[in-house]
This record gives structure tokens, sequence and C-alpha cells, in this order.
């Protein structure tokens, strides 16, 4: 199980821990994973003679961290600029130890006042330097570059080795080294990745090389030093801020990060990208996209929740000793293969079909015939004993799966079953309605999908006694909630929350990151099972009728006896899984039906662990 813990319980535990030990003992070993971590990114093996760092160094401890590890590397050989984003707040032991190591120190130039229409609203970041010390300024004097200690290029003509990288195809040439591995393959890292491909590329040095004399084309005046240190690196370290960073990055930020991402330099996050929320894996402006993240002591939920989960890159978990003062309750949480296999139902050797569970499938119209199909094949393969197909497109269900059991309607007639599936393809007409109100009333787990979302009584659903588990994706969550769909992608830990709590249903949120929480929805808080986010997703899922499959196979696991929460996050799993497995390693176009033929091949790669 992987886990992630709000800031508020991560600052808890840290001040639990440091209570312990020696003062600076914490940030040393996170400085220390960090530095591991970039020299390998660098030159796995070999020396750092040669390798340009630059660091991006913000207010907080953040930008301790980027010093510390900054004058390891800088010992170790390597050409380290630190660029102070705050110069009179700059963690003074950080600084200090990267000054004594020959790490050279610049400056940003300042910002110049941002033009805008008479009578607009400034932007948020400008709003906050009234009520906040504009520690985040780039500092009041010049930036001159100051140069603290001779410039430490040993081999300025040089080109370093090529990275290897490692990526899933979704990168942008810029490799993240063999020792992080990559996106999926990283963020699983249990054997549910396809990661380690080929891909990435060769850093070149030449562009890099043309020297701190260049225009820097990123809007800030010539010869600024650091942005010209940022294009001559080959590592650039994202130390502005971490846990303690508060909407977007400020413009002099935003703009090193864009050079950084426009070069051919692996970008290294500390602790996360500067510019996420930590807590809810939101972004409300400019973010660092980090091709590595190394994180301390645990998980925090937005490196793993979308669209913050998008800038991490390749994720390393660095570990601080925080675990044991760390609660048992996470507020997120991701499965794993092993998780999955303790889950998924297996027949022992006196059941029967009955004793495996029946799965009800209400699904299909006369328009929409292959969405019960879908639906079904996703149910048979589910581990339920028998899927009881109801509605009117049963001809093409069985001509399919002779195995189905249909039945014309209405739901309640159709004979006992241990959870019912309601919804793709349905239409909203008067027997969807009709079989809507039957299954709501019904005594049994139930799971509603697509059309059927938008034929839910709220209230009706809070007065459920047995479970409820909506499955929208983000426009069905949307209309669900009464909010425009981006404000669903762009808040979706939120949004599947609070969907939890005012349906008092379990709810799954499909998409780039599905979500699933529990009901009463504050997952991690108040007592609530922790949110889960499933890791085995991939984007060739995207593609019509593969939801239909997904609510058959969750539907079966319900009427195998697993609670709502397990239920739908080991569906989401063994989906995603066999999205993966259809897809095949390189990628490729899959259907839906191909997603319903490879969940088999996906249980039993999770029954092999
Ligand atoms: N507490 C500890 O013992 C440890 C902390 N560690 C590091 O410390 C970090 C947390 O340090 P801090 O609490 O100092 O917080 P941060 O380093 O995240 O930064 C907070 C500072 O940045 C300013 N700020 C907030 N939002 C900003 C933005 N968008 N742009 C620019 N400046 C912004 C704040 O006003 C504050 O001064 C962790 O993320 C981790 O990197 C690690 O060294 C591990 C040990
Ligand atoms: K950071």
């Amino acid at each position: 199980m992987r886990t992630a813990y709000s800031v508020e319980t991560v600052r808890t535990a840290e001040h639990e821990l440091m209570s312990r030990l020696p003062e600076g003992a914490l940030m040393q070993r996170a400085a220390s994973g960090l530095a591991t971590a970039c020299a390998a990114l660098l030159r796995p093996g070999r020396g750092l003679y040669g390798a340009r760092i630059a660091l991006l160094v913000g207010s907080g401890s953040n930008g301790g961290d980027a010093l510390y590890a900054g004058a390891r590397l800088a010992r170790r050989g390597a050409g380290v600029t630190a660029v102070l984003l705050a110069p009179d707040r700059t963690h003074p032991g950080g600084l200090a130890a990267a000054r004594a190591a020959g790490v050279r120190i610049v400056e940003p130039e300042p910002e110049p006042e941002p033009e805008r229409e008479r009578g607009a609203e400034p932007p948020e970041w400008e709003r906050e330097r009234g009520t906040e010390p504009p520690e985040w300024e780039p500092g009041p004097r010049t930036a001159t570059e100051r140069e603290t200690a001779p410039a430490r290029d040993p081999d300025p003509g040089t080109q370093t080795d090529g990275w290897r990288g490692a990526g899933d195809g979704a990168g942008d040439g810029k490799g993240t080294g063999t020792g992080t591995g990559t996106g999926p393959g990283i963020r699983t890292g249990d054997g549910t990745g396809t990661g380690g491909g080929s891909g990435g590329g060769s850093a070149s040095g030449a562009a890099a090389d043309a020297g701190a004399g260049a225009g820097d084309g990123a809007g800030t005046g010539a010869g600024d030093a650091a942005v010209a240190a940022v294009r001559r690196a080959h590592l650039v370290v994202d130390g502005i801020v971490g846990i303690g960073g508060r909407g977007g990055l400020r413009p002099a930020a935003a703009r090193l990060a864009e050079a950084a991402r426009a070069s051919d330099a692996v970008v290294v996050a500390v602790d996360l990208p500067s510019g996420v929320d930590a807590d809810s894996g939101e972004t409300a402006g400019a973010a660092v996209r980090a091709d590595a993240t190394v994180t301390f002591g645990c998980y925090k939920p937005g490196l793993l929740v979308d669209p913050a989960a998008g800038c991490t890159g390749a994720v390393r978990l660095v570990d601080i000793g925080l675990g044991p003062y760390l609660p048992e309750r996470p507020a997120l949480e991701a499965l794993q293969h092993a998780d999955v296999a303790a889950l998924l139902p297996v027949p022992a050797p006196e059941s029967d079909k009955y004793r495996r569970g029946v799965v009800g499938v209400v699904a299909g119209s006369a328009r929409y015939p292959g969405a019960a199909v879908l639906a079904v094949a996703g149910a048979l393969r589910g581990g339920a004993g028998a899927v009881r197909y109801v509605g009117p497109a049963g001809d093409a269900v069985v001509t399919r799966f002779p195995e189905t059991l249909v039945h014309a309607g209405p739901p309640s007639d159709a004979g006992r079953v241990q959870a019912w599936v309601i919804g793709p393809g349905l239409g909203d007409g008067t027997e969807a309605r009709r079989a809507m109100e039957d299954v709501l009333g019904s005594d049994v787990p139930l799971l509603v999908d697509a059309d059927g979302l938008r034929l839910l009584d709220r209230e009706l659903v809070r007065r459920r006694e047995a479970p409820t588990v909506l499955t929208p994706h983000a426009g069905e969550a949307a209309a669900l909630l009464g909010v425009a769909r981006e404000e669903v992608e762009a808040s979706r830990l939120a949004s599947v929350r609070r969907l939890a709590a005012e349906f008092g249903a379990t709810v799954l949120l499909k998409g780039s990151t599905t979500l699933v929480a529990p009901a009463g929805g504050k997952g991690g808080r108040g007592g609530d099972p922790a949110v889960r986010v499933n890791p085995t997703g991939t984007g060739w899922l995207a593609t019509a009728g593969t939801g239909d499959v997904l609510s058959g196979v969750t539907g079966s696991l319900l009427a195998a006896g697993l609670e709502a929460r397990d239920a739908a996050s080991a569906g989401a799993y063994l989906h995603g899984l066999a999205g993966r497995l259809a897809a095949g390693r390189e990628g490729a176009p899959i259907g839906a039906s191909d997603v319903a033929s490879a969940l088999d091949a996906a249980w039993r790669d999770i029954r092999r662990g």
C-alpha cells in the first residue's frame, strides 16, 4: 500500500521526530537523499566533475534542502550555482554550507512591474503583497551576480554524458535516468508499471553552453545570471517551495521554471514540484514541471492526484525516519498488487454460483445495446458466480455471452441478486426511470453509472441502507455537483469528497487519476477511511465503452461480497491493469471489448504478485 499524508500530519510527525534528534539532523537526511538522487540522475555510477547544477532556492526549508544537497554535490566535483529567490530570507545554515562548499550564489533580476489594463484585477500573487511580507520577491537590491566563491566549472567545454532516458513515451526527450525509473513504473513500483522502456535522449550541452552573457529569451534582461545558470545547467533543482507553499509560482520563479523546462536540463523537484498544492493536488497558477521528484518521509496527496501529479515526473521517496510518527490512517492511499490480491474473491472448494454472488446488470437500450454487452462482459470477469441481465438488449447479450441469465424487467422480478449495476446505455425513458426506482429501493449494494447518474434522486440515495457506489467521470460529477467540468478536473480530490459526502455514497471519480472516496467522504479526517487513488490507469483507456466494463467488474466484486470502497478500488485497479495489458508495453489503441478480454490476464498478474 502506498500512503500519502496531509501537510498538517506531516508537520506534526516531523515535529515529534525532530524533538528526538540533534538540531538539523532531519534536514541533513533529506539533503543526503536528495543529493544521492541527483547524482544518480546525472551520471549513474560516475563522478560529478563537469556536471553543472542550478539550484532554485526559495525562502523556506525546501530551499535549505536544496542548498545542503547542492553543497554535497559541489564537494563531489559538480559546478553548482544557487539562485536565491528570496535573498534576505534564504535558509542561513544551508546558505553557509553552500558557500563553504564553493557554490556560486546569484540572484535573479528584479521583476518589471506587470502591465495591466486600467481597472483590471491584480493577480493573486500581487494581491497577497498587502497582507504578507513579500518574502518571495526577488529582493530589493539590484540583481548583480554576487560571486562569493570562484566559479566551479571545472570542465566547461566538455559535454556530459547523455542521460539514459527511461521515459514512458510521454516525455519531452529529457531522460530521467534509469535510477529513478519512470512515470507509471515508478508510481506503481510494484510490478504494475509498464515503465522502464526506452525514450529519453541525450542532454545536449551545446546549446546550454552559450554562457552567461547570452540573451536569455525568457523575459528577463540580457545577462541575467540566474536565467543563464539555469540554461547552462545539466540538472536544475527546484527548491522554491515545499509543503509550505501557497498558490502558484511567483513571476520570477515561474520564469526560471520555464527556462528550466525549455532547456535540456533534468528538473528535479525537492519534496514536491513548487506551485502545486500538497494536500489537494490542485495547481493555482504556474507550477514547476519536473522530470523527477524526491520526496521526504512520506508521499503527499498532491504527488498522486492530477493535475499536480502530472508535474512530478518519476517520484522517489526518501526515508527520513518519519514512519513511526505517522498515524495509522493516511489521507490517501494507493493499492498495490498485494493489497488487491488480498481483496479479490477466490472460490473455495464448496463454492457454488450462488454463494459466489449474483450480480444484476440493468443496462443498454434499443439504441445502445452495446453498453449492455460491455457491462456484462465486465461483470462476467469480476468474480461473481452469475450475471443476471435485465433490459431490452437481452438478445445481443446472450448472443455474445450465452452464460448470462437474461430478463426483460423490471429488476425486482428478475430473481435474487447480491448487487445491482444500473446505468450504462440506459437512456432516460420511462422504463429506465422505473428500473432506477426499483433498484434504489433494493436492499443490496447498488452501483450507478452513466445514464443512471442523471436519474439519481439524492435523497433516495442518502436514505438507502445498503451501500451505493457512484461512478461518474468528470462531466457527470460536474452535473451532480452543479459546477463546471473544469472545476471538477482542477479539484478532483475535493470534488470526489464532496460528492461522497452529499450523496452518502462511495464515489469512484474516473479520469486521469481515478479516485475512490468512501461514503461520508472526508477521507483521512473525522475518522473516515482514506480516499483511494488508482495507480494502474493508462491514457489508452480513454475510449468509448470502457466505463461500462468498469461498472460491470466493480458490480461483480460488490456481489462477491467486497465492501464498497474495496470493490470500487479493486475494480479500478483490475480495469486499469487490463487496459495496460491490452495496450501492450509499447502502447496501441484498444477498444472496450479488448479491456474486458484482458481482465482475466489482469487477475492472473495480480495473483502472481
Ligand atoms: N521540517 C523538517 O524537519 C523538514 C523539512 N523539510 C523541508 O522543508 C519543507 C517545508 O519547509 P517550510 O515550512 O519552510 O516551507 P517551504 O520551504 O515550503 O516554504 C515556505 C516559505 O515560502 C513562502 N511561500 C509560500 N508560498 C510561496 C510561493 N508560492 N512562492 C514563493 N514563496 C512562497 C512562505 O511564505 C514561506 O516563507 C519541506 O517541503 C521539505 O522540503 C525537509 O528538510 C525534511 C525535514
Ligand atoms: K520544491
